[in-house]
């Protein structure tokens, strides 16, 4: 491939990730369309039952009355084949009569996987598969998690001081990092399908846990982490924006039913210890097309998911203060050797105002 296949594609990744906050369910896709005269036509997905990024392209096309016979398509996740909301994307390109199209990666639904690109090939077509693929996987991990391990990719987001404390001792916590630091957090709350937190956060803190601090098209569901249904009808989690469901163990009816009358869906999954069976949470968040999971709980649930090896990414703020004696980040162990202390790989560290943003993930972990 050339280099200006590069830069095609590096282009369509750019308009990908334009489309992060709008369309979950579905994937973030760009779609960069070159003309035999070098015209160059950019789209991604628009929000969920409208046009995606391939339909979006070719639809400005025609507004710029440009045929786009001949062109070369530059897609970063395979083309659609099946009738969804919206028609096969495949189709559109045929009937486009583009020449080439360059996909960056297959999709990951075992269900398609492969049909787009034999469907633009039986149609003469030529397809190159493969360009950049990494970085469009990367951009849609929650989508590829979903298809592949039918769960959400996991993302734990942690708030500490230096000394990796996330409260005092009273369960005091607001606010341990900057400004900066949770205008950042928002940022990431806003590009999952699902916000999580635990019963003890809510009693404590009363979190809202909604997108407020940066612009949003859409609010993510919130959820709760709640055996025993202890969450109050009064919860501010519970107030709008956006639906709320809350996980419990036993679905007692006389505290169920004050929770539902709020509008927040109870769902009951238990584990033999009862409490709430986590991974059983996760297929079942999959199956209502959670892509990326925002996990921001306190000390004890975070334990819980380490303890499982659910968590697939952690986000860690880091503020340049002490607490000394406090919470800690995660309840989990006591290790009897070190050998057994969970290994982690930093992926990326930023300083947000002046916190550190850290990213890290178990070696391999977005290898399925
Ligand atoms: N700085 C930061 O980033 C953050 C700090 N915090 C702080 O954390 C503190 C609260 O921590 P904590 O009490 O640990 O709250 P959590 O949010 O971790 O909730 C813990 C509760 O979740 C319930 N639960 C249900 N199922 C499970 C399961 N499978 N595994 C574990 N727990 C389960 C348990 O209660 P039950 O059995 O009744 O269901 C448990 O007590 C507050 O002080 C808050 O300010 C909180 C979030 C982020
Ligand atoms: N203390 C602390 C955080 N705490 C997290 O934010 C939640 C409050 O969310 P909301 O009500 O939506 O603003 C709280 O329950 C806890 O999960 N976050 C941070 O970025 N920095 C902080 O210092």
């Amino acid at each position: 491939m050339s280099e200006s296949d590069v830069a095609g594609m590096r282009q369509a990744l750019g308009e990908a990730r334009n489309a992060q906050l709008l369309c979950p369910p579905n994937p973030a896709v760009g779609c960069v369309l070159v003309l035999p005269d070098g015209v160059r036509i950019a789209a991604h997905t628009r929000a969920v039952g409208q046009a995606h990024a391939e339909a979006a392209a070719l639809e400005i096309a025609r507004e710029m009355g440009r045929s786009p016979e001949g062109a070369t398509a530059y897609v970063t996740l395979e083309p659609c084949s099946h009738h969804g909301r919206t028609p096969p994307c495949a189709d559109a390109l045929v009937a486009a009569r583009v020449a080439r199209v360059v996909v960056a990666v297959a999709d990951p639904n075992p269900l398609v996987a492969g049909r787009g690109i034999e469907r633009l090939r039986a149609a003469g077509i030529q397809v190159d598969v493969g360009l950049l693929a990494d970085e469009a996987r990367e951009l849609n991990l929650g989508f590829f998690s979903r298809m592949v391990r039918r769960r959400p990719w996991v993302r734990m987001k942690i708030a500490a001081s230096l000394d990796g404390r996330t409260a005092l001792d009273d369960g005091t916590s607001q606010w341990i990092t900057s400004p900066e630091a949770r205008a950042d957090g928002h940022q990431w709350r806003a590009r999952a399908g699902a916000l999580l937190t635990g019963i003890g956060t809510v009693l404590e803190d009363d979190p809202r846990l909604d997108v407020r601090e940066v612009e949003t098209p859409r609010q993510p569901l919130r959820v709760v982490v709640d055996s025993r249904l202890q969450t109050p009808a009064s919860a501010r989690i519970l107030q709008p924006p956006g639906d709320v469901l809350v996980y419990a163990a036993s679905e007692e009816t006389a505290r169920a039913g004050p929770l539902r009358a709020t509008g927040a869906e109870v769902a009951c999954l238990p584990n033999p210890h009862g409490k709430v069976d986590l991974l059983a949470m996760l297929n079942d968040l999959a199956a209502r097309g959670v892509n990326e999971l925002h996990v921001e709980a306190g000390h004890k649930l975070n334990g819980s998911f380490v303890r499982e090896d659910l968590v697939d990414e952690y986000l860690v703020y880091l503020a340049p203060r002490l607490l000394g004696r406090g919470r800690d980040m995660l309840d989990f162990g006591p290790l009897v050797a070190l050998r057994d202390a969970p290994q982690l790989e930093f992926l990326e560290i930023e300083r947000i105002g002046p916190d550190l943003r850290i990213r890290a993930r178990p070696p391999g972990r977005d290898r399925f």
